[in-house]
């Protein structure tokens, strides 16, 4: 597939969200010292079924040679571009309680491009600490410090987000993700990311509880069967 000079795909939103679930498939592969991937291995590992993996593909104008597969360092440089992770994105974590230090110690962001450059509070007594390295800084020394691309992530309680969110959008930040359980208003334009393990964890027991209703109904039906078959005798 060609692309007009200057023009940007357009990708659906699941392809995206499945994009980095790939870029970490191929990064094994690259890893394990593997440079061709077929589809269906790329996709068992990715987790996901090899026609969604080709359909997604094809929307970067990937399709793999036929009978050979994807090379792994070529189709991980397109998705990574494609990504926007050909440099390092700065991010501000904003709330440096229980998370906010689990957060800024986390060692897995550096290796993914983004680098935790600003860990930021409103409380005087935690503005000056050093966690994980780097000095707590207040708003108004982010505002100087913060530039282009600066990504936030908040992790104040929920009754400070909004307020957080207003202040990192004042600053220009364009993408922010959410750990607070609270939806954010935001001007158009602006990015919001939500990270809820609650609600993950509610999914989960809606599921387990269905699991155990069929189960029941199962149970139910097997011995409504073996009464039949009693009064048949
Ligand atoms: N998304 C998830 O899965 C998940 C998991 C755990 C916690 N959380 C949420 O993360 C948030 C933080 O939890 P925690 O346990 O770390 O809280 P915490 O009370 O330990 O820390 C909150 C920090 O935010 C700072 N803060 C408060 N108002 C601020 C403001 N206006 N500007 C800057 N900093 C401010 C406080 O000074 C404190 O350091 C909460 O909203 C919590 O519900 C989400």
């Amino acid at each position: 597939m060609t692309q007009a000079p200057g023009t940007r795909r357009d990708i659906p939103d699941a392809t995206v969200a499945r994009l980095p679930v790939y870029l970490r498939a191929l990064r094994a592969l690259t890893a394990a010292g593997i440079d061709v991937v077929s589809s269906e291995d790329l996709a068992q590992a990715a987790g996901v079924r090899s026609t969604g993996l080709r359909k997604d593909l094809s929307h970067l104008g990937s399709y793999g040679v036929r009978g050979v597969g994807y090379d792994v360092a070529r189709l991980s440089d397109e998705i990574a571009r494609e990504l926007g992770l050909q440099h390092d994105w700065a991010v501000a974590i904003v709330g440096m309680g229980n998370l906010g230090h689990a957060l800024a110690a986390y060692s897995g962001f550096a290796t993914r491009g983004f680098k935790v450059r600003w860990l930021v509070d409103e409380d005087p007594e935690v503005i000056g600490t050093v966690i994980a390295g780097l000095t707590v800084i207040g708003f108004d020394e982010l505002a100087m410090v913060a530039g282009d691309g600066l990504i936030a992530v908040i992790a104040t309680p929920p009754t400070a987000a909004q307020d957080v969110a207003d202040q990192m959008t004042r600053m220009g930040v364009r993408s922010i993700l959410n750990f607070a359980p609270c939806v954010l208003q935001v001007p158009e334009g602006v990015e919001v990311r939500k990270v809820d393990l609650a609600t993950e964890l509610q999914i989960l027991a809606f599921h387990e509880q269905r699991g155990r209703d069929e189960d029941d109904d199962a149970a139910r039906l097997g011995v409504h069967a073996a009464r039949v078959a009693e009064a048949a005798r």
